[in-house]
């Protein structure tokens, strides 16, 4: 049947290092066809079209109009899209809902990519888009990638803190990766450690994920004391930088780390480690960030842990200033 199969018609590069094919569970999706080096460009790719508007402002009409603008070929590629591999999409603004990205937030413009919509989900995915400027949406290897292997990314964000059945509250199909698949042990470890990664996040930046301070609904940090010396910024400085690289062991635990969250996440932990002015905490902080690992950083910056420093009240005022708590 997946010879004559509409998705044949997509033109792949030919230098691309996948293929396209049947994916069992999921409809069809993309599978590296040589080994593909951790950091590598799989594929960038342009818009067949792009619309500007927020998405849930965006039409059938939108859609329509953009579509009559196309090349007869381009048409034809996009009706060949296919709801999860089987039946042609009823309603074009599911086609569109299914096979877009985000291309920029301000102002907000979402495009068609027929290709990178054939990657499938993982909660514990081997590539991510980055967010760049300019139309063109670029796709790399998080991790090395072996021939064969299908090439997945994380289809909603934040997922690296939600436990399985938030997760799959969000999707809209059953996610059966190695985070995902219930009763065994990497899947109950997979729940405690992205429940901590959510604590370790709202410690550090004083509030959740979604930018919100948690309510009594839903809360994360149970010790209201602690709850509020985040949500204040007063968590001493040897506190965020134990709380920073275990998050960076805990995501390595995972299967998380990429070289896209160790660049985001190091100028930061660097920067805590300077800010430091008691002279034991310094000497502490030096030899935690000389450890190779993560795991070895942790270990050592534990060592500061209860330990108060002579800047932490200066730092809490700048973070207060920062987010326009105090004048
Ligand atoms: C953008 S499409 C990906 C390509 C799609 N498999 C196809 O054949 O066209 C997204 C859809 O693929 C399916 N899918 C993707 N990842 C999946 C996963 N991990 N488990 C089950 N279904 C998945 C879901 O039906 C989802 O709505």
């Amino acid at each position: 049947m997946s010879q004559d199969h509409s998705y044949r018609c997509l033109e792949v590069p030919g230098d691309a290092p996948f293929a396209l094919g049947p994916s069992k569970g999921k409809g069809w999706g993309a599978f590296a066809t040589r080994r593909i080096e951790r950091g590598t460009l799989i594929l960038r790719e342009k818009p067949l079209f792009v619309i500007q508007k927020a998405h849930d402002e965006i039409t059938e009409q939108d859609i329509w109009t953009a579509f009559h603008q196309l090349q007869p070929k381009e048409k034809k590629q996009f009706l060949c899209l296919r709801d999860n591999d089987s039946r042609p999409f009823l309603r074009i603004i599911d086609a569109f809902a299914e096979n877009s990205f985000s291309i920029s937030a301000h102002p907000p413009t979402r495009g068609i990519f027929l290709l990178q919509s054939r990657f499938d989900h993982s909660c514990i995915p081997n590539s991510k888009i980055p967010a760049t400027g300019g139309q063109s949406i670029s796709r790399f290897a998080t991790r090395t990638i072996d021939a064969g292997e299908e090439i997945t990314f994380c289809y909603p964000t934040a997922f690296h803190c939600k436990t399985r059945d938030e997760r799959h509250r969000e999707l809209r199909f059953i996610c059966h990766c190695k985070a995902c698949l219930p009763g065994t042990p990497f899947q109950q470890l997979s729940d405690m450690r992205r429940t901590l990664i959510r604590g370790l996040q709202y410690l550090t930046l004083g509030h959740d994920f979604n930018g919100q301070r948690q309510t009594s609904a839903s809360p994360i940090i149970f010790n209201s004391e602690l709850k509020q010396a985040a949500e204040d910024f007063s968590i001493p400085i040897s506190s965020r930088l134990i709380y920073n690289l275990l998050f960076m062991v805990l995501m390595e635990e995972e299967g998380l780390l990429d070289d896209f969250i160790i660049r985001r996440m190091t100028p930061s932990i660097r920067m805590t480690t300077t800010k430091f002015q008691t002279e034991s905490n310094v000497r502490i902080a030096r030899l935690a960030m000389a450890q190779e690992t993560w795991l070895g950083k942790f270990c050592v910056a534990f060592m500061l842990h209860g330990r108060r420093d002579v800047a932490d009240d200066a730092i809490a005022e700048q973070l207060r200033m920062l987010h326009g708590l105090s004048v």
